[in-house]
């Protein structure tokens, strides 16, 4: 029943974008400036998990590319690489330069490197910038006049808080391209797409397409992950197309995957928090921290340590219940059938 499992993956850039005309329209002539050789503003795209922002962003840029075979681009992934050097050192894999670098090799000298790679402009995308520990990196990329950074992030306010002063005024100015949840509808007609190529004819009807894209509540890395599990569980069945059964169980199914890699993905102090809240039940954020900073040896700030909360809210592995005051962390039921989905 699988003709492409390619197609049903995460990280695949579909050749052309289901909706979001305007984002891409949006983003495209924000970045036009480097088809003239000049630099263009920041750009920022912002929005809840699983809207898309990632997969425009790359798409876009591929079109660019096109346009502009010359134009280079490099993609951070801010949850993984978090500190300076850890961005300096992708940047410069991105463009084929980091040939020599080692851990011990000094910050100033990946500056240096990348600073000198200006034959070329070219383009960062960080992922999941919120996540970044050391913002001094996004002041080294603007120092950088052939360097355009392209910044992803859930909320602005939020990013923008975790900026320093120096930070702040240079990103200040840039375009703003805000991605909202897909309605059901939209999100059918992703699921559509993508069925269109994985699937065989017929293996899944417009009726269920409809079910899962209202199961995913507008996140299409929900929706793209039941329709995956459906199709395993139908083939494993020897099924010629996916039954009503296995969508209702293939939901469940594809929420605690992507539950499973986020966590695998958590950074070591994300994941001893992750840890006290799942040993405790539900905590408040006091006893939290408390218990955080007698598990880890160099704890962070509460600031960072409530960043990395929003973070995981954001992502559904917890919830926090209750107002300011007497508020309570707790994990996320992964059973739960959804509809109230964090923003
Ligand atoms: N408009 C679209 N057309 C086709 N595929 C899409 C579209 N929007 C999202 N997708 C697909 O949905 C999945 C999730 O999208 P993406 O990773 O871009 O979301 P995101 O907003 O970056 O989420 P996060 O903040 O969690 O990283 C990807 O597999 C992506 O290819």
């Amino acid at each position: 029943m699988i003709v492409d499992g390619r197609v049903l993956r995460e990280d695949f850039v579909p050749s052309e974008v289901v909706h979001r005309h305007d984002e891409v329209n949006l983003l495209s002539e924000t970045l036009e400036p480097l088809l003239s050789d000049d630099r263009p503003d920041p750009a920022f795209l912002f929005g809840p998990t699983g809207v898309g922002k990632t997969c425009i962003a790359r798409y876009t840029l591929a079109q660019l590319r096109e346009q502009e075979p010359a134009v280079r681009v490099a993609y951070v992934n801010c949850w993984q690489e978090y500190t300076r050097f850890r961005v300096l050192y992708r940047v410069l894999e991105g463009v084929d330069r980091a040939v020599d670098v080692h851990r011990s090799t000094p910050k100033d000298e990946l500056f240096e490197r990348l600073s000198r790679a200006d034959d070329e402009p070219i383009v960062v995308i960080l992922d999941e910038v919120d996540q970044l520990e050391e913002t001094a990196a996004l002041y080294d990329l603007h120092r950088l006049g052939h360097v355009s950074p392209v910044l992803i992030a859930n909320r602005e306010e939020e990013l923008f808080a975790s900026f320093d002063d120096r930070v702040r005024s240079r990103f200040h100015a840039g375009t703003r391209v805000r991605f909202d949840r897909y309605g059901t509808d939209e999100l059918a007609a992703i699921l559509a797409e993508r069925a269109e190529k994985a699937l065989e004819p017929g293996a899944v009807t417009d009726s269920q397409l409809r079910t899962v894209a209202d199961a995913a509540s507008g996140d299409a890395r929900v929706g793209i992950g039941v329709l995956r599990s459906a199709a395993r569980r139908a083939e494993q069945q020897g099924l010629a197309s996916i039954t009503d059964d296995a969508l209702e169980a293939a939901i469940p199914d594809a929420r605690t995957a992507i539950r499973r890699k986020t966590v695998e993905g958590l950074i070591e102090h994300q994941r001893v928090l992750y840890d006290v809240i799942t040993d405790a039940g539900e905590i408040e954020p006091g006893d939290l921290y408390e218990e955080y900073e007698r598990r880890v040896d160099e704890p962070k700030t509460n600031r960072t340590l409530r960043n990395y909360l929003t973070k995981m809210v954001h992502y559904d592995l917890i919830e926090a219940v209750g107002k300011r005051r007497g508020r309570t962390y707790r994990l996320v039921d992964a059973d739960r059938g959804d509809g109230e989905k964090n923003e």
